[in-house]
């Protein structure tokens, strides 16, 4: 990518979205000026072997499961400090002890209070394959989501433009990394469509006003085409929401906050998994 995409982020992204891009384009500026993009992709060519993510969530489904991403974080600007103390390796084999598919490790600093560390911890601890959940907006932090060991990065489409969209996907699949393309309106989903990845995420919180309604999922999952592997994620909490979501026709969840909420993850989790 050229460095002028480096500058500035699109600029018609309002509210609580933009300023987290704008943040995270400076610190894209800084850490890559630290560590040249040759530097960086060297690490992602040293990094363990990826584990396959979409065949784990497909195999789960497959035997009539559902497909749970259970996230991993702190905190977060809607919930403020979620887990405390907060231990990634623990809460990794917990989400495993309770059947969970894949994890979603939070890398972000400024509004998540994650780290590489949290990411490099789970994985570590479990051989459930990750997602590093975080706002991606330049090839540099491909190459380093791979190098931390991350399985799979999110492309939230309000954040990209489908070039940018496009090009991130090229490089992920570049390192047999999988794709979850993240959608919260038709219009997202039709550019999302245009992409190679089968994972679609239908984002039920709004980015820019940090609320949930589990309509959205209920709106646009069903226009989803069936080669594709929709993924319901936020503000999931009961075996009746999964149940809404599985009727919507998305057996694949990612749930963060109810589940880091309980004292006990691992039975938190198993209830998900076999809400069906
Ligand atoms: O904690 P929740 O409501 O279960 O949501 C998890 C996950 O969907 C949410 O963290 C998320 C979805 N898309 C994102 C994009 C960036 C940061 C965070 C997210």
């Amino acid at each position: 990518m050229n460095a002028p995409q480096l500058l500035t982020p699109a600029q018609d992204i309002p509210d609580t979205l933009a300023r987290i891009l704008a943040d995270k384009y400076e610190e894209v500026r800084e850490r890559s000026a630290a560590t040249p993009l040759a530097e960086m992709e060297r690490a992602a060519r040293h990094a363990p072997k990826p584990r396959d993510f979409v065949r784990a969530l497909c195999n789960a489904v497959g035997e009539g499961r559902v497909g749970l991403i259970a996230e991993i974080k702190r905190a977060s600007p809607s919930g403020g400090l979620i887990r405390d103390p907060f231990e990634p390796a623990a809460l990794a084999e917990a989400y495993c002890a309770g059947e969970a598919t894949c994890l979603s490790v939070l890398t972000d600093a400024p509004y998540f209070q994650g780290t590489p560390e949290h990411l490099k911890a789970a994985r570590a601890a479990c051989d459930l394959p990750i997602l590093r959940k975080d706002f991606m907006v330049h090839p540099w932090q491909v190459h380093e989501a791979r190098a931390m060991g991350a399985d799979c990065i999110l492309l939230i489409l309000a954040a990209l433009t489908d070039a940018q969209a496009g090009e991130l996907e090229d490089v992920a699949r570049s390192l047999d990394m999988a794709v979850l393309a993240e959608v919260h309106d038709r219009a997202e989903l039709d550019r999302a469509l245009g992409l190679e990845t089968r994972l679609i995420g239908v984002n039920n919180r709004n980015l820019r006003t940090l609320r949930t309604d589990l309509a959205t999922a209920e709106e646009l999952v069903p226009l989803i085409p069936a080669d594709r592997i929709p993924v319901a994620e936020s503000g999931l909490r009961t075996p009746e929401d999964v149940r809404r979501m599985a009727a919507a026709g998305s057996r694949c969840i990612l749930v963060g906050e109810h589940l880091l909420r309980q004292p006990d993850v691992a039975e938190a989790s198993r209830q998900l998994v076999h809400a069906l």
